[in-house]
Parts: C-alpha cells; sequence; structure tokens
C-alpha cells in the first residue's frame, strides 16, 4: 500500500488547494479525481460561466453603442465558435494543472475514491494511506421529481449546447438561475425565469433583490412569479411543453434546471471511516475543518457552506498550513465573505443585508442608499439603475454591510471588503478622498 502525509479526494477548488499547499511545505501528498482536473469551477462552473458573461456583457455593450456615435450593424453571433474557444481555455486550464501538479511532485490518481478506514483510500483496487484525508468531493447540480424532468438540462447542460436555444425557460431564484437566464436572454433567446416565491436571490439585500428584479424585467425576460412546472413533455416538433403549478403551460426548446446542488458524499464509503454525514448529505465541520474523526478533514462545497471556490481554495490552503506549515490555529474565518453575482448589471455584496442587521442590532443599525443612473448609461435608450447600501453599526457607525447593483461593482467590491474586514467606520469611508468620475465615488460620499 503507497503510504502519503496526505491525500485528498477531489481536485477541485479546494483539494488542489490543499495538496498545492502542502506540498510547498515538504509533504509527501495524492490527489484523487474521477472527472476532469480543476473540478466545478473550471469545467463546469465560475470559468466558462464568467467566458459567457464576457459574451452577454459584449451583447450589451453592442446595444449601447449608438448612444456613444458608433453605426454598428450586428450581422450575429457564432455561439459554436465561442464555445469552441471557451473549450480550449478550459482544456489549456486542465493541462496546466497537471503539468503542475507534476512540477510540485504530488501524485495524481485518476478514478473514484472511496474510504476503507479512517486512514485507507482505495481507488479501482488500489489502496493508499495516510494519517490525514481530506475530503473535498463538491457536489451536483439537483433535478426535481418531476414527471419528464430528466427533459431539461442543468448548468452542466448548459455548457455543452452547440447552439443557442431559441426559447428558454430557467427555474430557480438562486444564482446560477439569475446568472444564466441573464446570459441567454442577452445572447438573444426568449427567456423566461419561473420563481417558486415573488423574487430572485431571496437572501440577499430587498435593494439588491427590487433592483434586479427590474433590471431582468427590461432586459426582456420574462419572470413569471409563484410558479413551477409540474411536468415536462417532448412536442413532436422537438419543443418542450412546460406544464405549470399555476395551471398555465409554456413551450419552449429547452429547460434549464436551477434548483440548487447536492454534495457528492454517497459512494464515499464514509460510514466504513466512521464520518458523520448529515441528513442533506452534507460534511458538517468545526472552524478547523475537522469532522468526528480524527485525522479526516472536509472543505468546499461539501461542507454545505459558503459555496464558492475561493472559499473552498481559502479553507484548503489554511488547512495545509496548519497541518504542515507549524501554524497550529490557522483557520478560514467564515465571516463578511464577498460575492458577486453576475448578473446584468452585476451584484456585490459583502456583510449583513439590512434585514439581517436589524434583526440582530435592532435600531443600533443605520443604513444609506443611493440609486443613479451611471454616467456610462447616460446616452443609453435603455438606462440602467445602480444602487448601493451601506448598512452600519452603532454610534461609531461600523460598516457591517456593503450591497451594490450596477455596472463595474463586481470588480469594485473587493476592496471594500477589505475595509469592512478590518472594521471601517463610515467616518473612514467618508474620509476617504473620492476617485471622480466613477460609480465607486458614490460608496464614499453618501450622507
Ligand atoms: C454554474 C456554476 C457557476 C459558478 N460560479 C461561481 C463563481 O462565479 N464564483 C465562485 O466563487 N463560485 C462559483 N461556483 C461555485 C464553485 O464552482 C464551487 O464552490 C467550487 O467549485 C467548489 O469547489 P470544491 O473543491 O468544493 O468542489 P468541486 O470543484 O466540485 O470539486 C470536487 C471534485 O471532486 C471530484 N469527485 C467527487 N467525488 C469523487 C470521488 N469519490 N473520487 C474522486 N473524485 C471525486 C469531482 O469530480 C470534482 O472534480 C459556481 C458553480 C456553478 C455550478
Ligand atoms: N457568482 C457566484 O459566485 C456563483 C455562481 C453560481 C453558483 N454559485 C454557488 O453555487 C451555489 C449553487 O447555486 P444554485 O443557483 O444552484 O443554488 P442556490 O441554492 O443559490 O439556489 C437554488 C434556488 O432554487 C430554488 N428552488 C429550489 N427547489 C426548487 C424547485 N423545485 N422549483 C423552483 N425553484 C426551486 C431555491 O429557492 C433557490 O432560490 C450557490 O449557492 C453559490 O454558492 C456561485
Amino acid at each position: 500500500m503507497d503510504q502519503y502525509d496526505l491525500i485528498a479526494i477531489g481536485a477541485g477548488s479546494g483539494g488542489l488547494s490543499v495538496v498545492e499547499r502542502a506540498a510547498s511545505y515538504g509533504a509527501r501528498c495524492a490527489v484523487i479525481e474521477s472527472g476532469r482536473l480543476g473540478g466545478t469551477c473550471v469545467n463546469v462552473g465560475c470559468v466558462p460561466k464568467k467566458v459567457m458573461w464576457f459574451a452577454a456583457h459584449h451583447a450589451h455593450a453592442l446595444a449601447e453603442a449608438a448612444g456613444y456615435g458608433f453605426d454598428v450593424e450586428l450581422r450575429g453571433h457564432d455561439w459554436g465558435a465561442l464555445k469552441r474557444a471557451r473549450d480550449g481555455y478550459v482544456h489549456g486550464i486542465n493541462d496546466w494543472y497537471a503539468g503542475y501538479l507534476e512540477r510540485t511532485g504530488v501524485t495524481l490518481l485518476r478514478g473514484h475514491a472511496r474510504c476503507v478506514d479512517a486512514h485507507t483510500v482505495e481507488v479501482d483496487g488500489r489502496r493508499l494511506g495516510a494519517p490525514h484525508i481530506a475530503i473535498a468531493t463538491g457536489g451536483r447540480a439537483q433535478v426535481p421529481a418531476v414527471a419528464g424532468a430528466e427533459l431539461g438540462i442543468t448548468s452542466d447542460g448548459f455548457f455543452e449546447l452547440e447552439a443557442l436555444p431559441r426559447r428558454v425557460a430557467v427555474v430557480g431564484a438562486g444564482y446560477i438561475a439569475v446568472e444564466l437566464a441573464g446570459m441567454l436572454r442577452a445572447l438573444g433567446a426568449r427567456t423566461s425565469l419561473l420563481l417558486r416565491k415573488d423574487e430572485p436571490l431571496r437572501e440577499f439585500d430587498a435593494l439588491i433583490r427590487e433592483s434586479l428584479l427590474a433590471a431582468l424585467r427590461a432586459d426582456g425576460i420574462e419572470v413569471l412569479t409563484r410558479t413551477r412546472p409540474t411536468r415536462l413533455e417532448r412536442l413532436p416538433d422537438g419543443s418542450l411543453r412546460v406544464e405549470r403549478s399555476d395551471g398555465a403551460a409554456l413551450e419552449v426548446d429547452c429547460l434549464l434546471w436551477a434548483v440548487g446542488r447536492a454534495p457528492n458524499t454517497a459512494g464515499l464509503d464514509l460510514a466504513a471511516a466512521g464520518v458523520h454525514v448529515a441528513p442533506d448529505g452534507t460534511m458538517p465541520v468545526d472552524d478547523y475543518q475537522n469532522t468526528n474523526v480524527p485525522g479526516v478533514y472536509a472543505l468546499g462545497d461539501v461542507t454545505g457552506r459558503a459555496a464558492l471556490t475561493p472559499v473552498a481554495i481559502a479553507a484548503g490552503r489554511r488547512l495545509a498550513d496548519r497541518l504542515f506549515g507549524g501554524q497550529p490555529e490557522r483557520h478560514l474565518d467564515y465571516a463578511n465573505i464577498a460575492t458577486v453575482v453576475f448578473s446584468h448589471p452585476p451584484i456585490g455584496t459583502v456583510g449583513l443585508t439590512e434585514a439581517q442587521a436589524r434583526a440582530a442590532h435592532g435600531d443600533a443599525v443605520q443604513v444609506f442608499t443611493t440609486r443613479f443612473t451611471p454616467m456610462l448609461r447616460a446616452f443609453s435608450a435603455h438606462p440602467r439603475e445602480t444602487a448601493m447600501k451601506l448598512v452600519c453599526l452603532g454610534p461609531q457607525r461600523r460598516v457591517i454591510g456593503v450591497h451594490a447593483i450596477g455596472d463595474g461593482v463586481d470588480e469594485m467590491l473587493q476592496g471594500f471588503a477589505v475595509a469592512v474586514r478590518m472594521g471601517a467606520t463610515k467616518r473612514d469611508f467618508d474620509d476617504t478622498v473620492a476617485i471622480h468620475p466613477t460609480s465607486a465615488e458614490e460608496l464614499v460620499t453618501m450622507r
């Protein structure tokens, strides 16, 4: 049996980061991957998604060009060419990782891993042992139990589409539903977004939800509220008939389920290692990524906490720092994690929403809000609003939440997340001289 210092199961954001960092301390590491190197983010998540967002962003920019004096005649969009370029880019990252693991001396094993006991893992009949095992198996898209559900696709299928579907129904109200509906619409699909309740992104601040809903509708997305598919049927002409809970029906070429993701824990034989799995399949961990079994850790989406790539990466690096880098207290602080939704326009948020802050701190909360048409949109036939909110606490007015939707906020937020983490007050924001003319300056000039 091959013996290592650390074995990671899953070569996605979490698994790769923990072995990379551990190897840099001289640890003997192996990583096991059943699919493609890089996991969800690289292959069917952040990376190809952002390529599509850039394409959609160009479509929006072209629509704005006339306002700036351009006489542009748009003759079409070659989805196939974009897909080939995108796939090539992703394959380049896959290859880069393979080379990187080789250069750093990390052993890569291809196949499905399962636990034999708390210190032994088996891959296709081959056994490996280690005192430390990190489980970073991520998650997969869920599909609801609806008749004909298999006729729809998930975000994985979105990245396989060879052509733009003419009419699409996107089901869901989370990040993926909002992002993919926006891209499909911008690239020319007639797009319907089906929500079970009244608004998308229900955990976000009310200002964001309200502005997003207006932006989706202004872009021509048909937002259907208080409805969900109850039955899907393929019609003789190839299109899909979607029956809905409100009694209405839709006819589309493609239905995309974006109703959440489930952790990849089944098939890992975690019981053989004595590791506890929650009823929803996630792996509970403490602040140090420890499971209930010493020497077995979990990180990333499989833990069910903040399913974001930088969270998985940060957790993996800190775990390696703790186990092999002589930093016994090093762990990830899950508070104030900034996040961006790549909608059109994008959304950036860090810290507490106004509702969360008021629930926790009542009248000690003060809020500053601004809404304006950014200069970029001054000559637009369809001006899009930017909206921003600062949530502040106590007499010091410590900034505990920053929420923004508008052009450029995706790139704006990272620096403000540093300020929030450092405990900046409204006064610190006010005393920071603005950069003019930008949209960002509004965040340091709010009254
Ligand atoms: C459409 C989409 C868009 C996204 N966009 C963003 C974004 O813009 N920004 C952001 O921060 N996050 C985004 N995310 C989330 C992000 O992709 C995940 O949070 C991140 O990939 C989680 O990393 P992970 O290491 O936990 O799991 P993963 O990256 O999913 O990696 C897990 C790996 O484990 C492998 N595996 C599973 N079981 C086994 C087994 N038994 N044996 C061997 N290998 C196994 C899988 O094949 C996979 O490669 C997006 C996700 C999706 C689906
Ligand atoms: N930009 C980013 O950083 C980014 C982008 C995409 C995904 N992600 C990560 O991936 C995670 C998963 O994304 P997601 O959008 O799949 O999940 P999600 O949990 O964010 O949203 C799922 C949505 O589906 C709705 N839903 C559930 N069951 C339903 C049903 N039967 N019918 C209709 N609606 C239903 C839920 O109410 C919820 O709004 C996100 O939470 C996020 O952490 C991040």
